[in-house]
């Protein structure tokens, strides 16, 4: 039988406790709230998982000491740090409604409505930020407009599922001094839109850029009969039939473009193949460092010259140092076009040793090498319009 007053004092003494625990997790809360106040002025990520990682792990040493199990350690933190994650997330919020934050600004192939706007506005999305939109007619404009400190990021695409590399874009990169330090995919729904609905036989002229025109080309190829005119966007296509008010004219753009722009849609899905994914890179003055444990990509140019079995030479050497090639295109050089240049991503972390090893080998055996960036993988599955 267990004596009532001795249970009674027990009791007492761990209400005492947790009290003590309360009052601790509330001082703890606090802290993470001026945590929140310094990370949305300087704009740094919320979580911090290399943070995360550490404490645990110190916790739990330090429960084992008191035979407190890893387990137990693990469970009762990773609460209290999702409390605290999803508290900042709400204060970052706040926030962006009264619209605190530095604003970002993203320089992209305009107009409003471009499948660049719609990737520029999901990265800022994701990355909290408040996105302030510069549209530019050419991409080198995009470069340019970060290049001379007139935005902070630079969004291009890079590859699309139907049409492959964007040469113009790669050529470009090799150039600038900007680095890469993020990417994004997006889904592209190509969609022929019309000031009114009109059986498509009585179409006369299409407008749209011309990826557009080759990830459709399949469906384009159905109606001989149409004018194809380029224009520098699918944007400035959808724009264009608007201001024109002829309802003769169609123009192939997105979803989105065709409630910004007012537009009827009159087919949807029209790309040569069903998952039509475009990946966009974002370019910056400066180049970001990345913890390790991110999965992260480094992204490469190289130049090999006509040597033969120069680009398996850089092959091997990926290969001996076990590193994952993630993408490997070769472009025309605009000016050299006998010469070949390679891009090429790596799986893995500019800052390890390996990579760095890696890299030197690269830069001797190679005419050229410039490396673009490193930064995270997109893991998340595209965002559809
Ligand atoms: C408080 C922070 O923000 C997050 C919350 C943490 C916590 O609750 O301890 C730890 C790391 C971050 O993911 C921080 O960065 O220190």
């Amino acid at each position: 039988m267990p004596n009532n007053n001795s249970l009674l004092v027990f009791r007492n003494e761990i209400n005492n406790i947790d009290e003590q625990i309360v009052k601790l997790l509330a001082k703890r809360k606090n802290l993470i709230l001026q945590i929140a106040k310094l990370k949305i002025e300087s704009n740094k990520p919320i979580r911090d998982m290399e943070r995360e990682r550490k404490m645990l792990q110190e916790l739990i040493i330090l429960g084992q000491k008191y035979q407190l199990t890893p387990e137990y350690i693990t469970r009762l933190f990773q609460l209290i740090i999702e409390e605290s994650v999803s508290t900042q997330k709400k204060m970052l919020k706040k926030f962006c409604v009264n619209n605190k934050l530095t604003p970002t600004s993203f320089a992209f192939l305009g107009p409003k409505g471009s499948y660049s706007h719609i990737a520029a506005s999901e990265y800022a999305h994701r990355n909290l930020q408040t996105c302030i939109i510069q549209e530019c007619t050419t991409f080198k404009e995009v470069i340019l407009s970060v290049e001379n400190n007139e935005s902070d990021y630079a969004v291009l695409p890079i590859e699309n599922t139907c049409s492959g590399s964007i040469n113009e874009v790669v050529n470009l990169l090799k150039k600038t001094n900007l680095f890469i330090i993020g990417e994004i995919n997006i889904f592209i729904n190509h969609c022929l839109l019309a000031i009114k609905n009109i059986p498509l036989n009585q179409i006369q002229t299409v407008y749209s850029h011309s990826q557009p025109f080759q990830q459709c080309s399949n469906f384009i190829k159905k109606f001989p009969e149409w004018n194809i005119k380029y224009t520098t966007s699918t944007a400035d296509a959808m724009k264009k039939i608007n201001q024109y008010n002829n309802i003769y004219n169609a123009a192939l753009g997105s979803e989105i473009g065709s409630k910004i722009y007012g537009l009827k849609i009159l087919s949807k899905n029209l790309a040569n193949q069903e998952k039509n994914i475009t990946r966009f890179i974002l370019l910056h003055r400066n180049s970001i460092s990345i913890s390790s444990n991110i999965p992260t990509k480094t992204t490469l140019i190289f130049s090999t010259g006509q040597e033969s079995g120069a680009l398996s030479e850089v092959l091997l050497i990926l290969k001996e140092n076990k590193l994952i090639m993630k993408k490997l295109t070769s472009q025309t050089i605009y000016k050299n076009p006998w010469e070949e240049m390679f891009y090429i991503d790596i799986q893995g972390n500019i800052s390890s040793e390996l990579m760095k090893k890696t890299l030197k080998k690269i830069e001797q055996i190679t005419k050229f090498t410039k490396i673009l960036g490193c930064y995270p993988i997109e893991n998340i599955f595209p965002k559809v319009p």
